[in-house]
């Protein structure tokens, strides 16, 4: 059997590509693996601020369409790329373990954490998520838009002299570039994007033998993880133009999730965690962001 893969062309798409089938090879030894760079429109568009043009879809339509042709037979995505629903006759397939949540401070030479940055620092990010959590611990911050894949963003901070940048930790652990790293954010100081660090394991319906080969790197922890922030996500109805994020913590039995979400200026923003059980994440994900949402609308805007 041969399964062909189709990827972004992108160090980071191919990395993530290459990791899974290097896993799926040693689980599967018997399947040939070849794999297919596809250009999408995001990947074209490089100049335009993200939250600007961004539908969730601009990464992975040209992607998806292959494997409705038959052009691939499945795609690797980072599951926080990835919109609630997928077009009819595609589905995911068991998701693999995930990488650090996190998101992360790559800072300046001489700093070393979001504490002992200088009073106004200049620190570039994209996100509403990580502009409005990182201004409400440190308000002086001056926070700039920056854009591009993970080396242009790090290269950044020395062509348009920022004191930092903030980027997810998946990523840059991914591209082998930890040594960057200059200081981790905890979870409960900038609540993670739903997903961030998953990967998505895309494919046709009515496939049970690709399925069956993905499978075998199936993380019952993460799975959980991603239900539950991803039910968060579909509760609050998110999009990227406003902050927004979600992490679940697992347990033995129980879960927690945390989630965050405010309006497009980052004046009201709520945070806020709920207790459940493994058993059914979604629906607990779903729960808060009812939750959050009745807090939220009680708001002075
Ligand atoms: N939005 C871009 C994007 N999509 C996925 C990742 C890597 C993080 C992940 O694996 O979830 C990144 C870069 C970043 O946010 O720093």
């Amino acid at each position: 059997m041969k399964i062909v893969v189709g990827t972004r062309g992108s160090k980071l798409a191919v990395t993530q590509t290459n990791w899974v089938i290097d896993r799926l090879k040693e689980k599967n030894p018997s399947v040939e693996f070849e794999v297919k760079i596809i250009k999408t429109k995001g990947d074209i568009i490089q100049h335009v601020s993200l939250d600007k043009i961004g539908d969730k879809g601009l990464f992975v339509k040209e992607i998806e369409q292959q494997l409705l042709d038959g052009g691939i037979d499945m795609a690797v995505h980072s599951m926080k790329d990835m919109p609630s629903s997928l077009p009819e006759g595609l589905k995911f397939a068991s998701i693999p373990k995930r990488e650090d949540p996190r998101d992360v401070l790559i800072l300046k030479e001489g700093y070393s954490s979001l504490e002992d940055l200088p009073k106004g620092a200049t620190i570039g990010t994209g996100s509403k998520r990580r502009k409005y959590q990182l201004l409400n611990h440190r308000p002086d911050l001056n926070i700039v838009p920056i854009r591009g894949n993970v080396d242009t963003r790090i290269r950044k901070i020395v062509d348009e002299n920022l004191d930092g940048v903030v980027l997810a930790a998946s990523g840059i652990l991914r591209v082998g570039l930890e040594e960057k790293i200059s200081y981790y954010l905890p979870t409960d100081i900038v609540v993670p994007a739903p997903a961030q660090g998953a990967l998505a394991i895309e494919i046709r319906k009515n496939e049970p033998k690709i399925d069956e080969v993905i499978n075998s790197l199936k993380d019952e922890i993460t799975e959980i993880q991603v239900a539950a922030e991803r039910g968060f996500l579909d509760g609050v109805n998110g999009s990227c133009h406003i902050p927004m994020g979600a992490y679940c913590e697992v347990d033995g039995e129980k879960i927690k999730i945390t989630g965050l979400y405010g309006d497009e200026e980052g004046k009201a923003l709520v945070i806020k965690s709920i207790d459940g059980s493994v058993h059914a994440p979604r629906e607990l994900g779903i729960e808060l962001a009812k939750l959050i949402l009745k807090e939220y609308d009680g708001h002075e805007r």
